[in-house]
C-alpha cells in the first residue's frame, strides 16, 4: 500500500496520532511495532493491566525471562511481573523515540498504568507513580493514572513533578473537565516553581466504546420488554458515546482558549490532548472502524486495538469528523436524557467497573506469573495440596474470592487492623518483614555464631516459655547437635525434677545460658535464671555473666536484670511482633546461630516462602492463604480440630503450631483447638470436627502416615497435605504457618495476635505464690474424695455433675460428660520425659479410640503459654483432667524467693485449673501422691477403662 491512501498515515494530516492500544513482547522483538511505525505513521503504544494479562498470562514469550529470574532471586509475583513489564515497556519506548524526537516530545510516548490496587489511593497513586517513571527512566514513557476522584489530585501532584501522564477510565465530562483543572493547576504549580513545563506531556484517555455497550444493553432490554419509546431508542443504538466524547472535545476547546491557558502556553506548555480510547468495536452491528472515523480532529490521538488498526488501514474513512454535527451529537444526549437514560449514572458505573475489571484482570495476570513462579521454583518452595469434602470446599473457594475481591492480602500487608476486629492488630504485624529486616543485619548473627564457636561451649541452655522456647525447641529437635558448636538445650518448665533433670544435662562450666523473654516479666524465665545464675557462678565465679546472653524486647525488666548482671550480649526483639510470631525474630536465630545453624540460608529459605506469600499473590496462589482459609473455614463449620501430623524427623513443629494456632484463634468462645501429636489412626474413630494439617517431609516421609492419610483422603476427612523437600524448609512452614494463622483469624472474625485468657492464670498463680511468702505455705484446699494414693478436686459444679468414690467411678462419670464433638485434654504437671510422653501418649489413644473425639496430651506448665490460651478463651468443647503430684525430687529452692520450684508448679495447677473451672468447662483434677510411676500406671489402666 503506498503511503498516499494509507488511512492511518492520512490522520495526520487532521491532526491526529494514531496510537497503537496493545503491547506484547515479541510483537516489540520481532520488528512488528516498529513496521507500524515506519509504514503506518504509528506515533505511540498503550498498556493497560488487561492487555499486560493477555500479554504474559498466556504464551510463551516470558519464559525465557521468568526462569531466569526465578532462579536467580527471591523474589515476589508483583516485582517479577513489574521488571518484565519495564523491560518490556522500555523496549517499546525504544521503538518510539524517533517518533519522540521528531514531534519534539509530542508524541512517541509508551503508556505503563500503575497498579489498578490503588484506584482510591492518592498517596499511594503517587508513590506508584513516581516509582515507576524513575524505574522506566525514559523521557517518552506516560505514566497512566486512573480518572478517579481519588487520583485526580495524585494527577495534579505528579504533573507537577514533572512526570507525563496519561489519565485513563475516563467515561464522564465532569470527570474530564476535573481532570483536566488537574492537568493546569499541575502545571501552574510547576510554573510557580520556576521550573520547566514545556517538557511535560499529557493524554486524557476518554473511553468511548464502554459506554455505547452498556447503553445498548439498556434499549435492548427496554425494546425487548415492548418499551413504547422503542423507535427512539433503538435510534439512539451506536450514538451516545461518541456524541459524549464530542462534547469532552467541544470544552477542551473551550479551554484551550482561556487566558488561564495560553499563560502556561506562552511559558511552553503542552495541551493535554484528549485521547479516544476504547475504541475496538464490541458490536459486530457496527462498523469496525467506527470509533476511529468518527472521532478524527486536531490535537487529538486514537488508541487503537490491533484489530481496529488494520481495519482501519483497510478500509479507515478519514475526515474531521469529530468537530461535524456538534448539535446533532447535544441532541443525542439530550434524547437520551429524555428517555431516561441515565448518563451519569453509566458513567459512574462503568468508572467502577473499570477499576474493578483492571483489578480482575491484574488479579488474573499476577495469578498466571504466581503459578508460572511457583512452577519454575521447584521443590525449593514447598508444595501444598488440599483436598477438601464437596461441602466445605464450597466454602473455602467462596471465602478464597472474597479474600481475592476484597484485597485482603494486599490489606494484611498494609497492617490493616480491619482485616481482622479493627482493634490494635496493626501494632502486631512486625513478623511480616522481620525475614527481610533480619537478613539485611544477618552479619551481626554471622558474628554471634564465630564468637560462641570462638568460645567453645559445650551446651546451650535456653530458659523461655510458649513463643520464647518453642522455636528453639523445633530447631533442637530437627537438626540436632551441629559439628564444632554446642548441643543446643531447652528448658520451659519449673517443675523442679525436670529443672534438675537439665542442670544435670549439662556441664555448667561449659555451657552457654539464652536468657529469652519478649516481655521479660514471664515468671518462668526469671526464676530459672536466677537458679542458674547462681548454680553457675558457683563453677565461674565472677566470670558468670560472659555464659549469659539475654533474648528479650527493648526496656524490659529482663534487660536491665542482664545489664546489672553483665550479661555477655542483650539481643533485642521486636515490640510489634508477639512471642508466637518471633521464630524469625532474634528468638529463634539467636539459639539458631549460637547452635551453628547456617543462618542466612535458613532465612532465604523462609523468604521465598514470605515472597509466596506477598500482598500480590492472589489467594488461589498464596500458599499461606490457601492454608489459612481452610483452617478459618473449618471453624466455622465446626471443624475446628486442626490435627496436626508431622514427619518424624520434623515431629517438633507441632508443638510451635500448637502456641501459634492455640493462643492466635482461642478466644471469646471460639477457637482452632491444635491437636498434635496423636498417632493416626483409622478413619472410623474421627468425627466431623477435624481437619487434618499433613506436614511431610518429601526427602524422609513415613509410609504408615502415607498411608493412614490416603485412607482419611478417601474416607472424606479434609487433608492439607503440605511438602517439605527439605529440613531446612521447616523454616518456610514457620511463614506459612504464621500467615495462614493470621488469615484464619480474620475468617474467624477475631484478633489473632492477643492472648486476653492467658493473664487469667497468672494472675490467680500470683496470688497463691503472694500467699506463700506471706504464710509460707499455700491455701489449703480440700479434695471431694480420695481412693488410695489419689485425691480428687473439682468445683462445686463439676462436682454436682460426677458420680461415685472411687478412682474407677469418677473418672467413668467425669468422661461420660465427653460427647461427639468434644476433645479430651490431659493437662499433666509432670516432668515432660520419655517414659511421661509415652504414658500420656498411650492413654490419649485410648481415649481417641474408645469415645472418637479428639484428645490433647500437654505438659503442665509449658501448655499454659501455649493451648491453654485456647482451652480457657475458646470454645467450650474441652473436657480436661489436670494430673498433678507430689514432687518425687527433693524440691528445689529458688534464690531470693521465698518460694520453691515446687510450690510455683502447685501453683500454677491450681491457678490454671481455677480458671478453667470460672469458665465452665468440664475440670477435674487428680492428685497423685507417693510414687509417681506406679500411680500413673494406676491412673492409666483406670481411665482406660473409664472410657470403655
Ligand atoms: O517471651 P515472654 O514474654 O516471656 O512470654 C512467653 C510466652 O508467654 C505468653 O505471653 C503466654 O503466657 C506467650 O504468648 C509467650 O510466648
Ligand atoms: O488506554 C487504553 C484503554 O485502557 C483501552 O483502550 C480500553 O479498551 P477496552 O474498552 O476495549 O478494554
Amino acid at each position: 500500500m503506498s503511503a498516499g491512501n494509507n488511512p492511518l498515515k492520512e490522520l495526520e494530516k487532521f491532526g491526529q496520532s494514531p496510537w497503537l492500544d496493545f503491547i506484547q513482547r515479541s510483537y516489540t522483538e520481532n520488528g512488528s511495532l516498529k513496521k507500524l511505525v515506519d509504514e503506518d505513521g504509528l506515533k505511540g503504544v498503550t498498556s493497560n493491566p488487561a492487555i499486560f494479562e493477555k500479554a504474559m498470562g498466556h504464551g510463551t514469550d516470558y519464559d525465557g525471562q521468568f526462569k531466569q529470574i526465578a532462579q536467580a532471586q527471591i523474589t515476589d509475583v508483583s516485582t517479577l511481573y513489574e521488571t518484565m513489564a519495564i523491560d518490556d515497556i522500555r523496549a517499546a519506548t525504544k521503538v518510539l523515540f524517533p517518533v519522540w524526537e521528531k514531534t519534539k516530545g509530542k508524541d512517541g510516548y509508551v503508556s505503563l498504568e500503575v497498579s489498578p490496587y490503588l484506584a482510591n489511593d492518592t498517596q499511594g497513586t503517587i508513590d506508584e507513580a513516581r516509582r515507576l517513571w524513575k524505574a522506566v527512566n525514559e523521557k517518552n514513557l506516560m505514566i497512566k493514572i486512573p480518572a478517579t476522584p481519588e487520583c485526580v489530585p495524585s494527577i495534579q501532584q505528579v504533573i507537577s513533578d514533572g512526570i507525563n501522564v496519561n489519565v485513563t477510565l475516563l467515561f464522564s465530562l465532569d470527570a474530564y473537565k476535573a481532570v483536566l483543572e488537574a492537568y493546569i493547576q499541575g502545571l501552574e504549580a510547576r510554573h510557580k516553581k520556576g521550573e520547566d513545563i514545556s517538557h511535560i506531556a499529557s493524554v486524557a484517555s476518554f473511553f468511548v466504546s464502554r459506554i455505547d455497550t452498556m447503553i445498548d444493553k439498556q434499549i435492548d432490554e427496554r425494546v425487548a420488554k415492548g418499551d413504547k419509546e422503542n423507535s427512539q431508542l433503538k435510534a439512539l443504538r451506536g450514538k451516545v458515546a461518541i456524541a459524549n466524547a464530542k462534547m469532552a472535545y467541544q470544552h477542551y476547546l473551550e479551554v484551550m482558549k482561556s487566558d488561564r491557558w495560553k499563560t502556561l502556553a506562552q511559558a511552553g506548555a503542552q495541551p493535554q490532548r484528549l485521547l479516544w480510547a476504547s475504541t475496538g468495536v464490541k458490536d459486530k452491528a457496527y462498523p469496525d472502524t467506527l470509533y476511529v472515523d468518527e472521532l478524527i480532529g486536531p490535537e487529538t490521538v486514537n488508541t487503537i486495538p490491533p484489530a481496529t488498526f488494520d481495519a482501519f488501514r483497510d478500509h479507515g474513512k478519514v475526515r474531521a469528523s469529530l468537530t461535524e454535527n456538534v448539535e446533532e451529537a447535544k441532541k443525542v444526549l439530550a434524547d437520551a436524557a429524555k428517555l431516561g437514560i441515565n448518563l451519569k449514572q453509566v458513567t459512574d458505573t462503568l468508572l467502577e467497573a473499570g477499576v474493578s475489571s483492571f483489578a480482575d484482570a491484574f488479579d488474573a495476570l499476577l495469578g498466571s506469573v504466581a503459578s508460572k513462579q511457583i512452577a519454575l521454583q521447584g521443590e525449593k518452595l514447598d508444595g501444598i495440596k488440599i483436598d477438601l469434602p464437596a461441602d466445605m470446599k464450597e466454602k473455602v473457594d467462596a471465602a478464597m474470592e472474597d479474600w481475592r475481591k476484597a484485597g485482603k492480602v494486599r490489606k494484611v500487608w498494609a497492617k490493616d487492623a480491619s482485616v481482622w476486629t479493627g482493634d490494635d492488630e496493626s501494632k502486631w504485624l512486625g513478623w511480616l518483614d522481620i525475614i527481610d529486616e533480619r537478613l539485611e543485619n544477618v552479619s551481626e548473627l554471622e558474628a554471634f555464631q564465630k564468637d560462641v564457636k570462638a568460645k567453645g561451649f559445650k551446651d546451650i541452655l535456653l530458659l523461655g516459655m510458649g513463643g520464647s522456647s518453642l522455636g528453639p525447641e523445633v530447631l533442637a529437635e530437627t537438626f540436632g547437635q551441629q559439628a564444632g558448636f554446642p548441643k543446643l538445650h531447652v528448658l520451659d518448665s519449673i517443675l523442679p525434677s525436670q529443672v534438675k533433670t537439665f542442670e544435670n544435662a549439662v556441664d555448667l562450666g561449659k555451657t552457654l545460658f539464652i536468657v529469652s523473654s519478649k516481655s521479660g516479666g514471664t515468671l518462668e524465665p526469671n526464676v530459672l535464671k536466677a537458679y542458674f545464675y547462681e548454680a553457675a557462678k558457683k563453677v565461674l565465679g565472677d566470670k558468670v555473666g560472659e555464659h549469659f546472653v539475654a533474648v528479650t524486647d527493648p526496656g524490659s525488666h529482663m534487660e536491665e536484670v542482664a545489664k546489672k548482671d553483665k550479661f555477655w550480649k542483650i539481643f533485642h526483639g521486636r515490640k510489634e511482633i508477639g512471642g508466637r510470631y518471633s521464630v524469625l525474630s532474634n528468638f529463634g536465630l539467636v539459639p539458631a546461630v549460637a547452635a551453628g545453624l547456617p543462618v542466612k540460608s535458613l532465612l532465604q529459605t523462609a523468604q521465598r516462602m514470605e515472597k509466596a506469600c506477598s500482598a500480590g499473590a492472589p489467594p488461589l496462589y498464596n500458599p499461606g492463604v490457601l492454608l489459612g482459609t481452610v483452617l478459618g473455614v473449618g471453624q466455622t463449620i465446626g471443624r475446628n480440630k486442626v490435627t496436626i501430623i508431622a514427619s518424624p524427623a520434623i515431629y517438633d513443629l507441632g508443638a510451635w503450631l500448637e502456641q501459634l494456632l492455640a493462643e492466635s484463634t482461642g478466644k471469646e468462645g471460639k477457637a482452632l483447638v491444635p491437636i498434635d501429636d496423636e498417632t493416626l489412626g483409622d478413619p472410623a474413630v474421627y468425627g466431623k470436627d477435624r481437619v487434618f494439617a499433613y506436614v511431610r517431609l518429601a526427602s524422609k516421609p513415613d509410609a504408615a502416615q502415607d498411608k493412614a492419610i490416603e485412607k482419611l483422603i478417601a474416607a472424606g476427612q479434609p487433608v492439607v497435605t503440605i511438602s517439605l523437600n527439605d529440613i531446612e524448609h521447616v523454616f518456610q512452614e514457620f511463614f506459612r504457618w504464621e500467615f495462614a494463622t493470621a488469615v484464619a483469624g480474620s475468617i474467624m472474625g477475631i484478633n489473632a495476635f492477643n492472648q486476653p485468657d492467658v493473664e487469667a492464670s497468672k494472675v490467680k498463680t500470683r496470688a497463691l505464690t503472694d500467699a506463700y511468702n506471706q504464710t509460707g505455705k499455700l491455701p489449703d484446699e480440700k479434695p471431694f474424695a480420695t481412693d488410695g494414693d489419689f485425691s480428687f478436686f473439682t468445683d462445686e459444679r463439676n462436682r454436682k455433675e460426677l458420680s461415685g468414690n472411687s478412682l474407677a467411678e469418677i473418672l467413668k462419670s467425669h468422661f461420660s460428660r465427653v460427647k461427639a464433638g468434644d476433645y479430651v485434654g490431659i493437662l499433666a504437671y509432670i516432668e515432660r520425659n520419655m517414659p511421661h510422653r509415652k504414658w500420656i501418649q498411650d492413654l490419649r489413644l485410648a481415649v481417641r479410640d474408645s469415645k472418637k473425639v479428639a484428645t490433647a496430651a500437654e505438659f503442665g506448665p509449658r501448655f499454659l503459654h501455649s493451648t491453654g490460651q485456647a482451652y480457657k478463651g475458646g470454645s467450650n468443647d474441652g473436657v480436661f483432667l489436670q494430673v498433678t503430684s507430689d514432687n518425687s525430687h527433693a524440691d528445689v529452692s529458688i534464690p531470693g524467693e521465698k518460694y520453691t520450684f515446687g510450690v510455683v508448679g502447685a501453683a500454677q495447677a491450681r491457678g490454671d485449673f481455677d480458671v478453667l473451672s470460672e469458665r465452665g468447662r468440664r475440670v477435674l483434677r487428680v492428685h497423685i501422691q507417693g510414687d509417681l510411676k506406679s500411680g500413673l500406671e494406676k491412673l492409666g489402666n483406670a481411665m482406660k477403662s473409664a472410657v470403655k
